[in-house]
């Protein structure tokens, strides 16, 4: 399905696939929220429909200020044992729904919020499409004294693979979760299941940037023709 758009800035792309997830939101029901700039347009759009839902579960410090912020109630994760849905943006999304995330760093938590969800609303730009995972240098949030050897064992799986600490301001950058974020570079994530799955029993990895066991459910992708519905 395709709504009618012109030739639109990414930033309004971002309003258009951000305004067409509210269709997702349950009445009735709390919504799960994700994080980044696409999200922020999302979480402006569902501030014009607060009064239908009881609330958000956030996945982020920045998303509970922007929603606590336009007056939408936020529930700790503790609180709710099931969403109807969790919408969020991505780095990058293939074609079977498989995504890389954790580019503001709040992988962890989406990770979380996404779990309690029966249904993921992926929102992106048509940039975020690929063919396969893995040019986007993939988060990997891990316990600092394991930083290290983690580092070799993603530089050990193929020639040309950097793993570096993220930085910001001259310094380790720190998660909402008091850790570090590992960006890898180099990889080609042919399969993503077993990809997250083996990265997962890494000691001292906290959550790997690929979304595979939480994949979307259905993309919005903003594109030079509109919003494109992909269904997975
Ligand atoms: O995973 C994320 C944050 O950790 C974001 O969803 C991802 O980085 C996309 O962000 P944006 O909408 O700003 O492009």
């Amino acid at each position: 399905m395709t709504t009618s758009a012109a030739s639109l800035s990414q930033d309004e792309l971002k309003t258009l696939v951000g305004q067409a997830a509210l269709k997702y939101v349950v009445a009735g029901e709390i919504v799960g929220v994700g994080t980044g700039s696409t999200v922020n347009k999302f979480i402006d759009a569902l501030a014009t429909i607060k009064d239908q839902i009881p609330g958000a579960v956030s996945s982020s410090v920045a998303s509970t200020e922007r929603l606590k912020a336009l007056g939408i109630k936020v529930f700790d994760a503790n609180e709710v044992q099931r969403l109807a849905v969790y919408i969020d943006g991505a780095d990058e999304i293939d074609g079977q729904g498989y995504m890389v995330k954790g580019g503001g760093a709040a992988l962890t938590r989406e990770k979380i919020v996404a779990a309690l969800a029966d249904r993921f609303v992926c929102i992106a730009d048509e940039s975020k499409l690929v063919e396969m995972l893995g040019n986007f240098p993939l988060p990997v949030e891990v316990i600092p004294m394991a930083a290290g050897q983690i580092a070799r064992r993603f530089e050990a799986m193929g020639d040309g693979v950097t793993a570096q600490i993220r930085q910001k301001d001259g310094a380790p950058l720190v998660t909402d979760n008091g850790q570090h974020i590992l960006d890898v570079r180099g990889l080609k994530i042919a399969e993503p299941l077993a990809f997250e799955s083996e990265v997962n029993q890494w000691p001292g990895v906290v959550t790997v940037g690929v979304f595979a066991h939480q994949k979307a459910a259905v993309c919005l992708l903003g594109t030079a023709q509109g919003v494109q519905t992909l269904e997975y």
